[in-house]
């Protein structure tokens, strides 16, 4: 630990022009003995040696690379929504803890609204309250969920959240409300809920294929400028492996923005993308895992068949998906290199991809994609 001594450091202007600093160090308004990271979130002391040791934190780094690839990071508000950090979480974090675990600290220390409310609790909403509460950043007592039965409620009971069979009683508790039921099931439900006077909570919707124009529409009834946000995750959100894309209504504010970037973020990975993009995402990370599922069933059939025992097979073929995933997110290297890596001349790996290629490997996929793609626009035009 980095002593402070009896004399008091402050934030020196020199810092916002040296490289190195300048490019993620910041003010704290109205407190010169600390300093903030952009990347990070979080508020640290104002000491030279501090700042120091952040930087070189794994944390540190990894963040200011996300902050690179998707801008996340940009808007970090200071004051009393970050918490201090101390370097002897930075210099734990250059001891050798695994990145999967600087980045779990990273995206603990972020701005998160008081509570959160779920109108529908079954798969989607289950993945997410998961990585919500495992990264701790809802506290399950200030989290109510409604749906109209039992059978997913007692679910969330157990995990500590407070549950119920009236919406009103979600939305009116709420800061945060996300809305998880089916496309189907979406007016009749936003229909039965009464006009909110002056609470206004943000609305996140994962209802596939439904508009930022049409959910504003329809909560025109409960609020005035009703804020929207819609969104398209993914169940690997459930272990922090997600994707989770989102396009920002008319009437939210900067403050939204960073609210659903953080918590979103939460999920694995979280972009803001233009509205007409979130269709694609649907068919490729939103629908994508029950094709990669399908991919690590057949694999290990194929190990079985050629006589692996199957809990063997299974394994291996996830951890095949898990590790090709991983070098291609990792190395930067274009998935047909890294193919072609595989593939001795002459030698197996390229008799095995002529018969994917006889059997329209990748022409399924492409058209799994697109089908599930236009299956989300065809469901929008029903609104
Ligand atoms: N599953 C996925 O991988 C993804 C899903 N989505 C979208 O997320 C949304 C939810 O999907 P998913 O979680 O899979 O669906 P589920 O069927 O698992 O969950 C739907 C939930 O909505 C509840 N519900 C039904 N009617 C109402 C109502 N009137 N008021 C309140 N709650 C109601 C159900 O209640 P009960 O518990 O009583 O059955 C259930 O809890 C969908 O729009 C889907 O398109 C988006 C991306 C990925
Ligand atoms: O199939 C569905 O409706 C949802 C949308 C994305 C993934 N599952």
């Amino acid at each position: 630990m980095v002593k402070s001594g009896n004399y008091s450091r402050k934030y020196s202007k020199e810092w916002d022009k040296e490289d190195g600093l300048r490019e993620w160090v910041s003010r704290v308004p109205g407190d010169d003995t600390k300093a903030a990271c952009r990347y990070c979130r979080t508020v640290i002391r104002a000491h030279r040696a501090d700042l120091k040791v952040h930087s070189l934190a794994k944390k540190h780094k990894k963040n200011a690379e996300l902050s690179t690839i998707t801008g996340l990071f940009a808007a970090f508000p200071y004051g009393d929504k970050g918490r201090e950090h101390t370097v002897d979480k930075d210099k734990a974090d250059m001891k050798g803890e695994g990145d999967e675990r600087a980045l779990d600290a990273a995206v603990g220390e972020i701005v998160n609204p008081a509570s959160v409310g779920f109108i529908g609790c079954g798969n989607m909403a289950q993945a997410m309250l998961t990585a919500f509460l495992k990264k701790g950043l809802v506290n399950p007592s200030l989290t109510i969920a409604s749906a109209p039965s039992d059978r997913n409620l007692g679910k969330l009971r157990e995990l500590g959240v407070r549950t119920t069979q009236d919406n009103n009683d979600v939305v009116i508790s709420s800061d945060l409300v996300f809305v998880c039921v089916k496309p189907h099931q979406l007016t009749s439900m936003l229909g039965d809920l009464p006009p909110l006077g002056n609470h206004s909570p943000l609305f996140v919707s994962v209802v596939t294929g439904v508009s930022l124009g049409h959910l504003e529409t329809m909560l025109c009834s409960l609020v005035e400028n009703p804020r929207v946000v819609r969104a398209m995750p993914n169940t690997p959100s459930a272990v922090g492996q997600g994707c989770c894309l989102y396009a920002l209504g008319t009437h939210t504010t900067p403050s939204d923005a960073e609210t659903t970037s953080s918590l979103l973020s939460a999920l694995g990975m979280s972009a803001q993308i233009p509205e007409y993009q979130i269709d694609a995402a649907c068919g490729l990370s939103g629908s994508g895992p029950a094709y990669i599922y399908m991919a690590i069933e057949a694999l290990a059939d194929g190990g079985v068949k050629m006589g692996l025992p199957r809990q063997l097979a299974q394994t291996l073929a996830a951890q095949t998906v898990k590790g090709a995933g991983a070098m291609v997110l990792e190395t930067g290297k274009h998935p047909g290199q890294l193919k072609d890596e595989v593939c001795s001349p002459g030698g197996t790996t390229i008799a095995a991809v002529h018969t994917l290629e006889q059997n329209s490997f990748r022409n399924s996929l492409i058209s799994a994609v697109e089908a599930s793609a236009l299956r989300s626009k065809e469901l929008g035009a029903k609104e």
